[in-house]
């Protein structure tokens, strides 16, 4: 079956963040907030969830599942869900993991929120890389521990860890858990099996509870190979994996992720204090998508290696001053317009309002981040195309 991802779907009237969100989240404003376009003349390319259409087989698994007509307390008793994401990971990722490590949450972010919390006391602190997601901060600053950042290094575009930092942070006796985000949010690098294992090594020698984020992990450019950290320290137990559908096949919706927990403490506190029921609807659709999106995933990918090919070469003939780099995974494009913006106080209100664009950047991203924007490049290139053209347009027609 060949995909269409040239089509543009209609989400109006859908309570979609991407649609209804964005003054909130972005502006921290409410619906007063206005600007010279209106809602629906607005090019979206901030929230990370995807223009295209779940894949029809998890729809269909869905529908199958509606007509058992009755949607009682559920959670996951059949083993075939295991079966089914075991052998995604072991044929994708050549990694296999125990049943009884398996947990299922309602997002990954919930379940850091509710981690940071079982792991680490009162006083002590989450460390992770910066530029990051907001939400390992948040996850931190939810349960009142103190976050501490080892910004990455910046090589021209081309993200590194800054091994010696990183450590010295470690070594604070008071840092006991590390977020790491594989592939990582924003920068989309997929961190090299040399560049984990001395991440590993250096969380193992001081000690650290480490949360792997490999939420983005099936959404690698075309030739790239993703390792799950866990794979390399099979023996740690202090290692926990976060996976999911959500990015990958466009249903965070359904609110399903899987979490791997080898520590049988953290998993019995985890099932002691957790809300152990999922939606039936999400089940259905995850054990589909496991077992039979890998085709529309890898329609999908070649969509999105061309739409980040695309930009490159838009960007270099219109703003050749720009850094970019194409993102070895994830469908964030992660651009330093910082040559053409140097002193924007807020590059999401400057491109709101001077291209009709909406987009994350800057200090969005906890620190290490000035002058960049992250452009949402799972649309339709149609959409990726005129959103390109209003951010060139904005920047080479400013005054
Ligand atoms: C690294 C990372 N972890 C977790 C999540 C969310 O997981 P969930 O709770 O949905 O299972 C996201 C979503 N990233 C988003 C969502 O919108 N913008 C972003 O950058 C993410 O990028």
């Amino acid at each position: 079956m060949t995909y269409n991802f040239d089509e543009i779907i209609d989400r109006k009237n859908s309570n979609a963040m991407n649609t209804e969100g964005f003054r909130e989240y972005i502006f921290h404003a409410d619906s007063t907030m206005r600007f010279p376009y209106a809602d629906d003349e607005f090019i979206r390319m901030w929230v990370a969830d995807m223009e295209f259409a779940t894949p029809q087989v998890i729809i269909d698994a869905i529908k199958t599942r509606l007509d058992r007509r009755i949607f009682g307390y559920t959670r996951v008793f059949d083993p075939e869900y295991y079966n089914t994401f075991v052998r995604w990971t072991e044929k994708r990722y050549q990694w296999h993991f125990e049943k009884e490590h398996l947990v299922t949450s309602n997002g990954v972010i919930p379940a850091l929120y509710e981690m940071v919390g079982y792991i680490c006391k009162p006083d002590e602190k989450v460390l992770f890389v910066t530029p990051s997601y907001a939400y390992f901060k948040y996850a931190a600053d939810f349960n009142n521990r103190e976050s501490i950042c080892s910004n990455l290094i910046n090589n021209d575009g081309y993200y590194t860890i800054d091994f010696d930092d990183f450590e010295a942070k470690a070594s604070d006796e008071k840092t006991a858990l590390c977020i790491f985000c594989n592939p990582h949010n924003p920068s989309g690098r997929v961190w090299t099996p040399e560049e984990l294992k001395r991440v590993g090594d250096i969380c193992i020698r001081h000690n650290l509870w480490i949360i792997s984020d490999e939420i983005h992990c099936d959404l690698l450019r075309v030739g790239m190979v993703h390792t799950p950290l866990a794979k390399l320290f099979p023996n740690y137990d202090k290692l926990i994996t976060c996976m999911a559908p959500s990015k990958t096949f466009n249903m965070a919706g359904f609110m399903m992720s899987n979490i791997i927990i080898p520590n049988s403490d953290l998993r019995s506190i985890w099932k002691e204090r957790h809300y152990n029921f999922d939606n039936p609807l999400s089940i259905a659709a995850t054990q589909a998508a496991y077992a039979y999106g890998a085709d529309w995933l890898d329609q999908m990918r070649a969509y999105l290696d061309e739409n980040f090919k695309i930009t490159g070469e838009y960007l270099a003939e219109h703003l050749p001053k720009a850094k970019y780099r194409i993102s070895e995974a994830t469908y964030l494009a992660w651009v330093n317009v910082g040559n053409y913006l140097p002193d924007e106080k807020s590059l999401p209100l400057f491109f709101a309002n001077k291209a009709g664009v909406l987009l994350e950047g800057g200090n969005m991203f906890v620190a290490n981040s000035d002058g960049y924007i992250r452009l949402n490049l799972a649309c339709p290139r149609s959409i990726v195309k005129e959103g390109l053209r209003r951010i060139c347009e904005a920047i080479n027609n400013r005054r």
